[in-house]
């Protein structure tokens, strides 16, 4: 994967545009995520063995709002159960390119992966298979909040029994003086990554309209909503959390 540095918020912009994940994006996606979000090798390294527990054999195993790739390469890698094949979707034409390519210098680097196959298309107007993994990592966010639900309930929908929905989100706290101490916290790691005070503000600005975070008593009772029968956090590191969701 590219290894460029993240500086697209560097030089002061006299208008912040809203966020896109567009080729300026793309091209300095792996750094970018790793130094913005706290926790991000843990939870995708350890995607794949939790969701090893949960393939069933002849399923498909799907990764929405996949991106470069690295949760889909984290399941194959990971996954050995017969007959198991993994969906990548996103909606970004950038994105999906540059996965395609990083998938297919892995299969020449590792034996035994899964198949997998990359769709460029909104998740929102997927038609699922029988899946027994649903990875949703910091994608749900993104999603506008009134389609969520419905989301979530096609996605309950096509999981079968023994399988599981992973879902990594950041987090909004109801209680102001937890979310302002996280949110201060979650700065602090950022500018320990080298990030500058324009860099974090203008970023900011760029993510406020298109990535609505929800709580965990949201995403929790929602998931309920959508016929989920068991919500059990795996993780949190500052204001990032990711959930297993049972059918
Ligand atoms: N409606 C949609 N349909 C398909 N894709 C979408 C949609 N909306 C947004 N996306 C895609 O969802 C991804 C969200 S990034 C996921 C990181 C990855 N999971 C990772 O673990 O590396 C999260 C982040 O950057 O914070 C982007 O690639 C979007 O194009
Ligand atoms: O950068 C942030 O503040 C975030 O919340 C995470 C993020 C990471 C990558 C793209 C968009 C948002």
């Amino acid at each position: 994967m590219s290894k460029e540095p993240d500086r697209l918020f560097a030089q002061p912009l006299p208008q912040v545009p809203d966020f896109a994940f567009n080729e300026d994006v793309v091209r300095v996606f792996p750094d970018m995520i790793k130094r913005s979000v706290p926790g991000y090798p843990t939870i995708v390294e350890n995607l794949g063995v939790l969701a090893a527990q949960f393939a069933q054999p002849g399923s498909v195993l799907y990764d929405l709002g996949s991106s470069l790739g690295a949760v889909t390469q984290a399941l194959r890698r990971h996954v050995r159960t017969d007959g198991c094949r993994v969906i990548a979707v996103d909606n970004s034409a950038a994105m999906v390119e540059r996965c395609r390519e990083y998938l297919n210098g892995q299969d020449s680097m590792f034996q035994e992966l899964l198949p997998v196959e990359v769709i460029e298309g909104d998740i929102l107007a997927l038609e699922f298979q029988p899946a027994s993994v649903v990875a949703l990592n910091f994608t749900l966010q993104f999603i506008a909040p009134e389609e969520r639900l419905a989301l979530l309930g096609r996605i309950r929908q096509s999981l079968l029994p023994g399988g599981a929905l992973i879902l990594s989100e950041k987090l909004r706290f109801n209680d102001p003086e937890e979310h302002a101490l996280l949110t201060d916290l979650h700065v602090a790691f950022k500018r320990a990554n080298g990030y500058s005070e324009l860099e974090i503000a203008q970023k900011r600005s760029a993510i406020e309209n298109v990535m609505k975070p929800d709580s965990l008593e949201e995403h929790r009772e929602r998931l309920l909503a959508a016929g989920f029968s068991k919500v059990v956090p795996w993780f949190q590191c500052l204001n990032f959390a990711s959930l297993i969701a049972l059918p």
